[in-house]
């Protein structure tokens, strides 16, 4: 197939953005960053530079193309949407303004996405992210990945890229061209399925609140037997709802099976505590701890996650008291001026009641 060559914008230079960004341009430099004035000013300076392999102390120095507007960029052919859902109806609507209707791809966790964007363009793929990446400042990305080594290659994260909706011929040789450049630089593939790929990596996603009030590896967890009780538990109440609604799972690398999510849930807690630290271990800063925790916001994507759960919930007829107990109390602790992290046994007494 004759590749396409796209000139790409990833708007948003947070984790995500900056993370594929920093493995696609050493091998295909028509992508360019945009955020704002005062990141894009530190990135022009320092450039990005990522912790190889995950280790700190071997960082890669990428000097990359930044903009602060799109105005800039008027020939940008495909928009690489890295923010958080929070923030899209209004970059959409920038987008729009300026550049009219490019190939969007929505890296977002969730499908509010699916809601807002259709209602600006008509030529949408969407992603499925396998990977944690985190700043430790605007120009120092660090991630962990979630795939299995490959002898001789860095480790990056995984994409899945997938339309939803009545398959469109032309979106999708567009997707398969996207894919081929992506590949230069890091794994993408195509999910045939992305309804059930988006919802299954959302099980996952219904853990971050908790991480995130229980403050995992910003403050002592006095009782991760309880850790784990609450999430396991919330996670299975998840899996549940996504069954009741007719989604079946998707499996992809490094996301925790339905059955793993299943058997922690029944185990006694004593036991899952030792299946949930291996797996939490992995996630060193979930996106909704880096909302409030590291970034001390109060914006973060909890109705887009479990708000979203929460309702599903309700239409489907299926119990969901861990999430609702958990949604309250992050409702609640998240909205305050200097949010710190609670008590993993204080957590369990707010939500107990509810149980
Ligand atoms: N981080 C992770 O490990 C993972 C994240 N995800 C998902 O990926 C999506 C992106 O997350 P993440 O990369 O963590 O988000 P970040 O908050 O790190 O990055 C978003 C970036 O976009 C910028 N931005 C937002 N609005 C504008 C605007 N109008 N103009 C210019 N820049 C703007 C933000 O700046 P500002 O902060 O100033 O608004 C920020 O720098 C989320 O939906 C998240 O759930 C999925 C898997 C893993
Ligand atoms: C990496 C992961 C799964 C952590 O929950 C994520 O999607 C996020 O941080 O939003």
């Amino acid at each position: 197939m004759n590749e396409k060559e796209y000139d790409f914008v990833i708007f948003g230079a947070g984790a995500i953005g900056s993370s594929i960004g920093a493995w696609l341009y050493p091998h295909y430099n028509k992508v360019c960053f945009l955020d704002r004035k005062e990141i894009a000013n530190e990135l022009k300076e320092k450039g990005i530079n990522i912790y190889l392999n995950e280790e700190k102390d071997k960082i890669q120095k990428i000097n990359v193309p930044v903009i602060e507007d799109l105005n800039e960029k008027p020939d940008t052919d495909v928009v690489i949407l890295a923010t958080k859902n929070y923030s899209l109806d209004a970059v959409a609507q920038e987008i729009k303004a300026k550049l009219g209707d490019p190939i969007i791809i929505a890296l977002q966790n969730g499908v509010e996405n699916q809601k807002i964007l259709p209602k600006y363009f008509s030529k949408i793929i969407y992603g499925t992210i396998c990977w944690n990446a985190w700043k430790d400042s605007p120009s120092v990305l660090g991630f962990s990945s979630w795939q299995k080594p490959e002898e001789g290659k860095p480790k990056t994260g995984s994409l899945f890229l997938g339309t939803v909706g009545d398959k469109n011929p032309e979106l999708e040789g567009i997707m398969k061209n996207i894919v081929n450049i992506f590949n230069k630089g890091f794994d993408a593939q195509i999910s045939n399925d992305f309804q059930n790929t988006i919802h299954t990596k959302m099980v996952t996603n219904l853990g971050n609140c908790v991480l995130t009030l229980a403050g995992h590896k910003f403050r002592e967890i006095s009782s991760m037997k309880t850790l784990a009780k609450i999430t396991t538990n919330v996670l299975n109440e998840g899996v549940q709802i996504l069954k009741a609604a007719g989604y079946s799972e998707y499996p992809m690398d490094g996301v925790t099976s339905w059955g793993l999510v299943g058997l922690g849930a029944k185990l006694p807690a004593s036991i899952s505590k030792f299946i949930f630290q291996k797996k939490v271990k992995h996630y060193p800063m979930n996106s909704m701890q880096q909302d409030i925790i590291l970034h001390k916001g109060n914006q973060s994507e909890l109705d887009y996650f479990n708000g979203y759960f929460l309702e599903l919930a309700n239409k489907v007829g299926v119990k969901a008291p861990y999430n609702q107990g958990i949604y309250d109390v992050c409702k609640e602790e998240f909205a305050k001026p200097n949010f710190e992290p609670l008590d993993v046994a204080d957590i369990w007494e707010k939500i107990e009641g509810n149980l």
